[in-house]
């Protein structure tokens, strides 16, 4: 039968990357995707960006809202520091099998929690269901019309103190007009953005980085 992108993925990771190395998985990955198929990570280019976020942050508690196949999972988990905790959402049954396999593979399945569900299911469960108080940084990267909404959801829920960092991919391709409108707009943020490109194009995107004031 027919492999899907995300499984010649994971055979790129396993035939290139060296099992236990976050970064060789992160290369093989990119390596992947610029010589034989694009796919939808967050690439180098933006990756070094999120990878300075990470380090300035610090955070104990992540939420990664779309894992896909685990790249930016892996790109975060990588950086954390010792008993530091990702939560990454994936909706899609076989992208998380997928992502799996490649978080294993980098060997950072103690630091990552993968829930394979749907944001606005799981939002606000993840208080009485992992033990979560609020989350240090929100990686926003799945539905581009859920960035919004799953926004409010988590001020609602209490997920976000003062001073959380949200940082939002693809917010010029494919774009989320209707968040950054929100974000840039509310006096219970501060926003910046960072100018980039679509993941291994010229293409312009960026990324969004906003701190919760409370
Ligand atoms: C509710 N919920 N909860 C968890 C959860 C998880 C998912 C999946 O991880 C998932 C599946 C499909 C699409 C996405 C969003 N990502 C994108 O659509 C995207 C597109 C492009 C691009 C850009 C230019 C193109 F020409 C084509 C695609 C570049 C990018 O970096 C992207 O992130 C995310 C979905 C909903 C979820
Ligand atoms: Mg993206």
């Amino acid at each position: 039968t027919q492999s899907t992108r995300p499984q010649r993925m994971l055979a790129a990771v396993h035939n290139n990357a060296t099992r236990g190395d976050p970064r060789s998985v992160v290369k093989a990955i990119d390596q992947f995707c610029r010589q034989k198929e694009w796919a939808m990570n967050i690439g180098d280019e933006k990756g070094c960006i999120l990878d300075s976020v990470v380090s300035e942050v610090n955070p104990a508690m992540v939420l990664e809202l779309g894992t896909y196949c685990g790249y930016s999972t892996v790109r975060i988990a990588s950086q954390l520091p010792p008993h530091a905790k990702i939560i990454t959402l994936e909706f899609n049954p076989q992208n998380a099998a997928v992502a799996r396999q490649i978080i294993a593979w980098a060997g950072l399945g103690e630091k990552i929690k993968l829930i394979e569900g749907s944001s606005g299911d799981w939002i606000p469960k993840l208080k009485e269901q992992f033990g979560v108080d609020t989350f240090d940084l929100v990686f926003l990267d799945h539905w581009k019309d859920r960035y919004l909404p799953d926004t409010k959801l988590m001020e609602e829920c209490g997920l976000l103190r003062k001073g959380s960092i949200l940082l939002a991919d693809n917010v010029i391709c494919p774009g989320t007009p209707e968040y950054l409108e929100y974000i840039r707009n509310s006096p219970r943020y501060k926003s910046q953005y960072f100018k980039s490109h679509l993941e291994y194009t010229r293409v312009e995107d960026g990324l969004e980085k906003s701190i919760f004031l409370g």
